[in-house]
């Protein structure tokens, strides 16, 4: 929060409303605006935690699931190569990757939903209340009762997928090798509290992913194969590791 107070002054001291540069200088044009409507609700406080939220919610997830990205390549090396074939025949090397290849590209969008699953980085999304009595599945939930909703019990389901334990893109291709959702894909949750960025996410994952195998071959440094056993913290991240990039 120090950090972020700090970076919140030094932008009110260089605030130009004519050239806002980013968000916090937008929020602050917008306070001004609102400055004499209490019930806006537009102050430094929730500047800092709406920060706070974007920081967290938005770059340790999406980091996070690049992380897994490069630890399951390095892991299956003939899918990265399937992978990498891919980006060439529908990309190339000329120029960057944007978000119309997506829709030609079955099989990278099936490795990535794949990393999602497996990685299942948010386990237990943010705790919720329920505001009255409920009924679910034979349960009464009573007013009050605190709630986490488990992803993994829809990312690893047995009923769900051919083999919920093992890393398979296959999960994600018809037989003619098209993309096909899965109802029980739900790494962002579901409902009214559906994570708010996952279009900007998914977009982040697709461009990330495809601009790093376009132009880099991801192994291990000999004798150091990153491991895929989880750490637990804020999300379900990887083992430390180090890679050899080797430019394509
Ligand atoms: C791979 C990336 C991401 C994953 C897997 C992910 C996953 C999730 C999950 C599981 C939730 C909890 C939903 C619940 O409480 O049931 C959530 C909430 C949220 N996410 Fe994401 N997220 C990702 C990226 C992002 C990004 C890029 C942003 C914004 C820039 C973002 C913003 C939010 C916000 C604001 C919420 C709270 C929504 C609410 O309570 O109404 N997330 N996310």
């Amino acid at each position: 929060m120090n950090f972020l107070k700090k970076e919140v002054e030094k932008h009110q001291e260089e605030w130009n409303p004519d050239d806002p540069r980013d968000y916090i200088d937008a929020y602050l044009s917008e306070m001004k605006k609102k400055k004499d409507d209490p019930h806006a609700g537009f102050n430094i406080e929730t500047l800092l935690v709406c920060i706070l939220d974007l920081l967290e919610a938005g770059t340790e997830t999406s980091s996070t699931t690049l992380r897994w990205a490069l630890v399951y390549m390095m892991n299956y090396p003939e899918i990265q190569e399937k992978v990498q074939a891919e980006i060439d025949r529908v990309i190339g090397q000329s120029r960057q990757p944007t978000m119309a290849d997506r829709p030609n590209m079955p099989y990278t969008d099936a490795v990535i939903h794949e990393i999602q699953r497996m990685g299942n980085i948010f386990p237990l999304g943010f705790p919720k209340m329920a505001s009255k009595d409920a009924t679910l599945g034979g349960y009464l939930i009573p007013k009050g009762t605190a709630i986490n909703t488990i992803l993994a019990s829809v990312l690893f389901d047995k009923n769900e997928w051919a083999t919920p334990d093992i890393f398979n893109p296959e999960h994600f291709l018809d037989s003619e090798g098209q993309f096909c959702r899965r109802d029980a894909f739900l790494p962002f949750s579901a409902g009214k509290r559906v994570c708010l960025g996952e279009h900007l996410a998914r977009m982040e994952l697709f461009l990330f992913f495809t601009s790093f195998f376009q132009r880099f071959t991801f192994s291990p440094v000999p004798g150091e194969m990153p491991s895929l056993e989880v750490v637990l913290g804020f999300t379900n991240s990887p083992e430390e590791f180090r890679v050899l990039a080797l430019p394509r």
